[in-house]
């Protein structure tokens, strides 16, 4: 059964940036540093799901060499979920910039825990009655695009997860950001948040992605799919929200495409090991939306995008249960590409 949320349950799927030596898993559930101490989390980061695994600069950017994962309330079988770290960065494809180095580990923890249920704002989606039970996690796939016409919002069921492509300053000011912040202010402030919690480490984010659970209640009045005024009702919201940081800074300090590219793929990697370890806490994401990210603001052609996301090998661990699609070529992971129609 899906897991229930409470205030004691918290999902730890841990961002890890300090300079740690990297722990067991029992003893990274403990793991405290100054940049990233649990504790601090639990109080900062109360409404995260978050987040992979991180590690330092010239580490490895393989989010399962420095995973963190303590579900201990909220699933704990979960914890004694094998990790089965394939020397993830040898084998990608598409992230050549991959580090192949594991010196160091760093503990972020990121905290599902939900907020008081009188807080309608932050009231947890009610996780859908699917099937937990699923097929033994294949060891590679690959993403598949799956093109669809219509605003990313509107039809979007609960516990949908919404991807698009963030800077590390913490603004969602433009864009299709701006109409997550204004859609989604609860999760706007995890983001941000976030950002400001790396903010002297901004670079190591890059590369990196951000799970947000479902935090804006699919009760609450809906919001036209520009996020103005009322109009579509309930149901646009309860979703999770992932964020790929793809590049520093925006604007014309955003990097170039080249380095947008390989950290999409990166942070693609990144971001299907989040949802992994969600599914695996029980988490029960529905569907995977994403609009065409870095093709906006960041001025990189979509097809570049496409290319680098569908060229990435997930591996052992990389493979959501979500969109899953079993066929004689492989498994591949479905991902909706939704693009406003003329
Ligand atoms: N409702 C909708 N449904 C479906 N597709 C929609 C849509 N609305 C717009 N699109 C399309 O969505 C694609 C992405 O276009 P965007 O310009 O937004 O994003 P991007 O990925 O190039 O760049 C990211 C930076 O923009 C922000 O910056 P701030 O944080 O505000 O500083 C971020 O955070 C990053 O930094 C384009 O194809 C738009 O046509």
């Amino acid at each position: 059964m899906p897991a229930k949320r409470s205030l004691k349950q918290t999902t730890l799927l841990g961002f890890v940036t300090s300079k740690k030596p990297r722990l067991s898993r029992s003893e990274q559930t403990h793991v405290s540093s100054s940049s990233d101490d649990p504790k601090k989390q639990v109080t900062e980061g109360r409404d995260e799901i978050t987040s992979g695994t991180q590690k330092g600069g010239e580490e490895s950017e393989d989010p399962k060499k420095t995973n963190v994962t303590s579900r201990s309330s909220l699933s704990p079988s979960a914890t004694a979920q094998p990790q089965a770290a394939p020397s993830a960065s040898a084998s990608s494809s598409a992230s050549s910039s991959a580090p192949t180095s594991t010196s160091t580990s760093t503990a972020t923890s990121s905290v599902l825990a939900p907020p008081p249920p009188s807080s309608p704002t932050n009231s947890p989606n009610p996780q859908p009655s699917l099937s937990p039970t699923k097929p033994p996690s294949p060891t590679k796939a690959f993403t598949r695009i799956v093109p669809h016409t219509g605003s990313l919002f509107p039809t979007a069921p609960p516990n949908t997860l919404l991807i698009h492509a963030c800077n590390t300053l913490g603004s969602w000011g433009g864009g299709i950001a701006a109409q997550f912040a204004r859609l989604y202010p609860s999760a706007y402030k995890v983001y941000k948040s976030h950002c400001v919690r790396h903010k002297h480490n901004r670079g190591e984010l890059v590369g990196r992605a951000l799970l947000i659970p479902p935090l804006d209640s699919p009760s609450l009045p809906g919001l036209k799919e520009d996020g103005k005024g009322d109009g579509t009702g309930p149901g646009v919201r309860g979703h999770y929200i992932g964020c790929l940081f793809t590049s520093l800074a925006y604007g014309k300090k955003r990097d170039s495409e080249d380095k947008i590219l390989a950290a999409t793929a990166k942070a693609w990697r990144w971001l299907m090991r989040l949802v992994c370890e969600a599914e695996e806490g029980g988490e029960m994401i529905r569907e995977v939306r994403m609009c065409k990210i870095n093709a906006g603001l960041f001025g990189v052609p979509w097809e570049s995008t496409k290319r680098a996301i569908e060229g990435v090998e997930l591996r052992e661990g990389e493979v959501p249960n979500v969109g899953r699609v079993e066929g004689e070529e492989g498994c591949r992971v479905e991902v909706q590409v939704w693009e406003i129609g003329c």
